[in-house]
């Protein structure tokens, strides 16, 4: 298991064209953390991978993964993007796809070939991707190419990985697999996940801190210290109720742009007993 935190953001802010999108973000991931990333539409939320993936520069403080200033292909870092349908012609089969993951150094070279070989059978093994492995990648349906993505993600056992909704256009079943997969990447090999979600209920038991943006401001905490109706009226300066239902959050707001619930979460949901007064002075358990 590595130690020492895997990555680091000390007083980070960025915004475009004047406009500050977030800032004084510090934040600390240790190996095998799982921090899920909430917020609205246009909050800032894939802008912040953007940053751990050295794409977009901060206007403020600083980013470090695994002890390094982020950078552009990091070989640390593993990535799952948000999910695009690949045009039918891409020159590639599945099992391409998840190659590409692989750091090639970390092969001796008459191992490579075999060893490689091995590890992406593995790795579409793991995704329930084996059967259509040597397909042309532009065939597939977007769930299944989501899943190749998953697999090429977590190819080279990456010290960070970021997941930019990884579960979008996946049935029940897979959304469960990719999420275990996940989830084991950060048990077993100490990677600290950083998943970008509109929806925290298929995470919300691997989930040990979450970060909410709303209105250029954040907050960090525990899942039900920063999901409480208290906690998130203040940050979005407007009424928005937190429902609980059998372990199963529902945010609710008139006014909420990326919005948390199904309808059939609506129905289901009951109120949830939002005593606690919140005792923070307007960041929670932020480190
Ligand atoms: N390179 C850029 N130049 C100018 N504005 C940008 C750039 N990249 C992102 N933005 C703007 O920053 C805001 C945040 O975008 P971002 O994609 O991080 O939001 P998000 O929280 O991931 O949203 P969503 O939930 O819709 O995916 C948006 O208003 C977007 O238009």
């Amino acid at each position: 298991m590595r130690e020492g935190p895997v990555l680091a953001l000390h007083d980070a802010a960025v915004g475009f064209d004047g406009r500050t999108l977030w800032r004084q973000l510090d934040l600390q991931l240790a190996p095998g953390e799982f921090l899920a990333v909430l917020g609205p539409n246009g909050a800032g939320k894939s802008t912040l991978l953007k940053v751990l993936l050295g794409l977009q520069k901060l206007t403020a403080g600083t980013a470090e993964i695994a002890g390094r200033p982020a950078r552009r292909g990091s070989s640390a870092v593993g990535y799952i993007p948000q999910q695009h349908t690949m045009p039918t012609e891409t020159p590639l089969r599945g099992r391409d796809l998840v190659a590409l993951g692989l750091d090639g150094h970390r092969f001796g070279l008459r191992l490579r070939g075999r060893s490689e070989r091995r590890e992406v059978d593995r790795l579409l093994e793991e995704v329930g991707a084996t059967e259509y492995a040597d397909m042309p990648v532009g065939l597939l349906s977007g769930g299944e190419q989501q899943r190749l993505r998953a697999a090429q993600a977590l190819a080279g056992d990456p010290a960070v990985l970021l997941c930019d909704e990884p579960l979008h256009s996946l049935d029940l079943h897979h959304q469960q697999a990719i999420t275990d997969l996940i989830q084991r990447q950060a048990a077993e090999r100490g990677a600290a996940v950083v998943f970008v979600t509109h929806e925290i209920n298929p995470v919300i038991d691997h989930v040990d801190r979450v970060l909410y943006f709303a209105r250029g401001q954040h907050r960090i905490g525990a899942t039900r210290e920063v999901m409480r109706t208290s906690v998130l009226s203040e940050l979005y300066d407007a009424p928005v109720d937190v429902l609980e239902h059998r372990g199963r959050l529902v945010v609710m707001g008139q006014h909420l742009e990326g919005h948390h619930c199904t309808p059939e979460d609506e129905r289901t949901a009951a109120p949830e007993h939002d005593s606690a007064e919140s005792s923070h002075d307007g960041r929670i358990g932020a480190h």
